[in-house]
């Protein structure tokens, strides 16, 4: 159906909360503007997690948060008061670590360049993958001498990009240098591209923004991990068997979170809690559109004191 033609339904009343949640057994959770913005879980989520659990419903999440990895996710939760376990959480790292070591059969003698947190380096190091780089480029200043420092490396089998705080000269140019030679062939990944995220007074710049340097300077695109991407899809289709017609994807970005769940044939709700907003997903031009619509994912608490 044309997605003009595709109305959101927004939903406002407690009976409409009800009757949404009566048709769906399984939600796939966003993580960043869904249930926390940062370390800042948003009103409601707390209650609505163990109201729903509470009436049997199985929560996943999917993050394409790359800077932790599941074990330091699952402490995330535990610290936020939300209870999970590692087969729960599917992080673009952890849809990037199997990418690499299934489905590119990732050489034993090849290692990872990492710009990103420890989440990359983690779950790579959890499918027998080395890297270097992440953290051991942090804070260092470039001068217009060390340039000569720069070498090839010839174990640099890919350059895998995700959100880091401590982005720099120094580590676009290593990026640069081990993608730029033909000879090396190396794979250029980004853990998401999602271009901003949402965060506790605002939104910033996300790692489709951070990697757009590298993007421009090499003339090359990416391979993309996670959401809307088949790896994300595939890497959490194959460790969760769901019955797709009682299964929701809740998420705050059109262009990932519904994306996703679009891609993987359920049903989406779009929260207005994150980066896209109500006109975006009513918008006649839209393409992506979620079958749902409420403020807050956190407003599911009201059904239980109804
Ligand atoms: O820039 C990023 O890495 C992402 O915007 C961000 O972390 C998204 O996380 P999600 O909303 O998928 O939990
Ligand atoms: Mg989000």
């Amino acid at each position: 159906m044309p997605s003009s033609i595709v109305v959101p339904k927004k939903l406002t009343t407690v009976e409409q909360y009800k009757a949404f949640l009566d048709q769906y057994d399984t939600f796939l959770l966003d993580c960043d503007g869904v249930l926390w913005h940062g370390s800042h879980v948003l009103e409601g989520i707390l209650e609505t997690v163990h109201f729903l659990r509470k009436n049997g419903k199985k929560l996943v999440f999917v993050t394409n948060n790359s800077t932790l990895s599941r074990a330091n996710y699952v402490k995330k939760f535990q610290k936020l008061g939300i209870e999970a376990t590692e087969k729960d959480i599917f992080s673009s790292a952890f849809a990037t670590a199997v990418y690499l070591r299934n489905i590119l059969d990732f050489p034993k003698d090849k290692r990872v360049y990492v710009i990103g947190e420890s989440g990359i380096v983690d779950e790579l190091k959890d499918v027998g993958i080395e890297s270097t780089g992440a953290s051991d480029d942090n804070g260092v200043i470039m001068t217009h001498a060390d340039f000569g420092s720069i070498e090839q490396d010839p174990t640099i089998g890919a350059v895998v990009c995700g959100f880091d705080l401590n982005l720099n000269y120094r580590k676009l140019a290593k990026a640069f240098t081990y993608l730029n030679n033909k000879e090396q062939n190396a794979h250029f990944i980004l853990t998401n591209d999602d271009t901003t995220f949402p965060a506790p007074n605002g939104i910033y710049p996300g790692t489709g923004s951070l990697a757009q340097p590298l993007i421009t300077a090499l003339n090359r695109n990416p391979l993309v991990m996670g959401k809307p991407n088949k790896p994300m899809l595939d890497c959490f289709f194959a460790n969760y068997h769901t019955d797709p017609s009682r299964t929701c994807m809740v998420g705050d970005r059109l262009d990932t979170d519904i994306d996703f769940g679009v891609n993987g044939n359920i049903a989406t709700l779009m929260v207005l809690t994150g980066v896209s907003t109500e006109a975006e997903a009513m918008d006649p031009k839209q393409p992506i559109k979620p079958t749902y619509i409420m403020q807050s994912f956190g407003d599911f608490a009201k059904v239980e004191n109804a």
